[in-house]
């Protein structure tokens, strides 16, 4: 294999692979897929060195220019919590914005809500989660409280005619409370969509769900919830995400046809110890395209975007296809 790589000149080897892969005989998936780009902010949350906020423009910028349609720009968090996204508004006000593309912020209460509007946000997102315990650890509450922060960031949002995501954490499984059930994700789910998110993701917070994990708790959450609303969100711990994605995408007839995920595999919560990155967006992508699967996403300059911030974080990329095709 590695001698059959040598022969084949890069560029080669990335089209000939995209066009080897057939989608006869694999399933029913939807046709096009929304990729939530949440490298800028869950994939730099975690790094411990304060990466300079020129640097994370410039990624967000390059993303944009690989027309990922949705960049979760960075968080407006509290700084003790999470110190490197502490320059929020520097990175929000600083990137360009171009057409067509949203560029959302993540947000843990109306304090945060309203730095965010003034700095220019349009979009927001919330996070709550299915564990108590990870609560607790990740938002200093429990889940019914974070129910009521919810809600006051949900009336004023609404208020201000601002569209809200919401995040579900530790769907497959929690670094503190173990095994979750699928009744528990469907329940919080259920509330977060009746309060008013537009859209709700489900994050594998630590990756270590597995893809009949994957096809229960969906199962369980989409009885209540439309499948329209729904996105996945894996991390890559277990080496799962980009199966549970590809289950995500055709369970049940008609799969969910959003997915989050981070250039580079970047990525990992701070209060969720031993999480790895997410799923790589280059291997997303490559994926997608394999199955025919529109996504919009120019992959050359998505593998430029990632080569350039593991440049500047001194890092090999998590991206399988990046390994693949570039030279890092
Ligand atoms: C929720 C809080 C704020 C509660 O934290 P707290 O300490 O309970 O908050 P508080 O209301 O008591 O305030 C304490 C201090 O924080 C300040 N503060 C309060 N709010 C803000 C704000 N928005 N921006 C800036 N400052 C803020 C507040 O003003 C005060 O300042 P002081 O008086 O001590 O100087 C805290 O727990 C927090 O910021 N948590 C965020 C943790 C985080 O960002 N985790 C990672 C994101 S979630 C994730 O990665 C999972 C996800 C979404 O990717 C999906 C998945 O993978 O599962």
């Amino acid at each position: 294999m590695a001698t059959t790589r040598k022969m084949i000149p890069r560029k080669r080897l990335r089209l000939a692979s995209l066009q080897a892969i057939s989608t006869s005989s694999v399933g029913t998936f939807p046709k096009q897929v929304k990729i939530v780009e949440v490298g800028p902010r869950d994939g730099l949350q975690n790094e411990k060195n304060i990466i300079p906020t020129p640097v994370k423009i410039k990624l967000i910028d390059m993303l944009s220019e690989a027309r990922l349609p949705v960049i979760e720009a960075t968080s407006f968090v509290s700084p003790k919590w999470v110190p490197q996204m502490a320059d929020h508004a520097e990175v929000l006000k600083g990137i360009q914005k171009f057409p067509g593309i949203s560029y959302p912020v993540l947000i843990p209460n109306v304090k945060g809500f309203q730095a965010a509007v003034a700095a220019g946000a349009k979009e927001v997102s919330l996070f709550g989660a299915a564990s108590e315990l990870f609560s607790k650890k990740n938002s200093n509450c429990s889940i019914e409280e974070s129910f009521q922060r919810c809600d006051q960031i949900l009336k004023a949002a609404q208020a201000a005619s601002i569209p809200v995501r919401g995040y579900v954490s530790c769907v497959l499984g929690c670094p503190y409370e173990g095994k979750i059930s699928p009744a528990k994700v469907a329940e919080v789910t259920k509330k977060l969509y009746s309060m008013g998110c537009y859209e709700i993701s489900l994050g594998d917070t630590i990756g270590v769900g597995t893809p009949g994990i994957m096809k229960d708790m969906l199962s369980a959450v989409m009885y209540e919830v439309p499948v329209a609303a729904l996105a996945v969100h894996c991390h890559d711990t277990y080496g799962q995400a980009l199966a549970n994605t590809l289950m995500a995408l055709q369970v049940i007839q008609m799969g969910v046809s959003v997915v989050d995920s981070s250039v580079a595999g970047l990525g990992g919560c701070p209060y969720a110890r031993g999480a790895s990155g997410n799923l790589a967006t280059e291997d997303l992508v490559y994926m997608l395209a394999g199955l025919g699967i529109h996504t919009g996403v120019n992959l050359q300059k998505l593998l430029e975007a990632g080569t350039f911030i593991c440049q500047a974080l001194n890092r090999k990329t998590g991206s399988k296809v990046a390994q693949a095709t570039c030279k890092l």
